[in-house]
């Protein structure tokens, strides 16, 4: 037992030339739901594919609840369970009857099937052939087949890829509850900025095999970069002074500004901006200290504007 339950050090990772990950630091502690972001291509999979132990990094290594991937790779899979792109259900079988293989296969007791099927809110559907399953039916029926290992950790892909906006809804619930009801760390790979935003405690960010930013929401929320909101008429004579006062990264619309060089957001320089505007004739209606939203942080982080939101 270890408070991290997924760790990758150092991990590299190449295809031919490509080099997919380049020496990749994670750490995902227990309890966490950790959100694994990037733009297409980042390597987003190419790691999910790592932690599971169905590509071997050239260097650097795996640890899953302490144990070393190529060391103790039984030991480390033990504690993993995954739902990975569409799961594989026989559709002539009802949904407990997929479960049942899988259980017997584990060599688990019959009453975690219905735990899981209640854990999932299938226990209604658990007797229909999988083949009249909605897409958000089938991910939570593999949802369920991987709660039967019990697993410490959870690796879900896309979980919400998709599903229609109710699907949508009733899996990020699903997902939010799983950490206190089953004791599972959730590590979810998204291209959705927003849904992590919703349901991460943690957050890992992916730009061209490397990682950006590996810690909690809050400290990624801490990264982004203050800006001072201005609403003054006349417009122009408002501009001035703002140059004149040394603003750089002035955005305007209209008699709208938005000042975005951090250096220059302080306490100190904002009210002597304030009084400059006035001093010049001007009317201020509005200056409001902002953070910048966490799409511009990602924005900012990975250095362009892949992020689909
Ligand atoms: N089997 C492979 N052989 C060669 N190159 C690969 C292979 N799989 C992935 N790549 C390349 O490795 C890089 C990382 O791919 P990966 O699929 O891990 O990214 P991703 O972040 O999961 O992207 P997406 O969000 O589009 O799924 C990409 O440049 C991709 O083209």
């Amino acid at each position: 037992m270890t408070d991290t339950v997924l760790s990758l050090q150092g991990v590299t990772l190449r295809y031919g030339k490509l080099t997919a990950l380049d020496a990749v630091d994670l750490a995902i502690p227990a309890g966490a739901i950790y959100g694994f972001l990037g733009p297409n291509g980042a390597g987003k999979t190419t790691a999910i594919r790592c932690a599971m132990g169905l590509l071997t990094p050239q260097s650097g290594r795996v640890l899953i609840d302490g144990h070393d991937l190529r060391q103790s790779r039984r030991k480390a899979l033990a504690s993993v369970g995954a739902v990975i792109e569409t799961p594989a259900l026989f559709p002539n079988l009802t949904g407990r009857e997929n479960l049942d293989i899988t259980r017997r296969m584990l060599d688990a007791p019959p009453a975690l099937i219905d735990r899981a099927l209640e854990l999932v809110d299938m226990r209604d559907a658990a007797d229909r052939r999988v083949g009249q399953y909605s897409l958000g039916m089938k991910q939570r029926m593999g949802l369920a087949r991987a709660l039967l290992a019990e697993p410490r950790l959870l690796i879900l892909d896309e979980p919400t890829n998709g599903l229609d906006p109710a699907g949508i809804r009733d899996m990020r619930a699903l997902i939010r509850a799983l950490p206190e009801r089953t004791g599972a760390t959730i590590f979810m790979s998204s291209h959705l900025l927003s849904e992590v935003e919703q349901l991460a405690s943690h957050v890992g960010l992916l730009q061209q095999g490397r990682v950006v930013f590996d810690g909690t929401l809050a400290a990624l929320s801490e990264q982004q970069a203050p800006r001072l909101l201005v609403t003054a008429t006349p417009a122009d004579t408002a501009h001035e002074v703002m140059t004149a006062s040394g603003f750089a990264g002035v955005i305007r619309d209209k008699d709208q500004f938005t000042l975005t060089d951090p250096e220059a957001i302080t306490a100190e320089r904002v009210a002597a901006l304030n009084a400059a505007l006035h001093a010049a004739g001007c009317q201020v209606s509005q200056l409001t200290l902002d953070r910048a939203d966490l799409e511009t942080t990602f924005m900012t982080l990975t250095g362009h504007g892949e992020a689909r939101t």
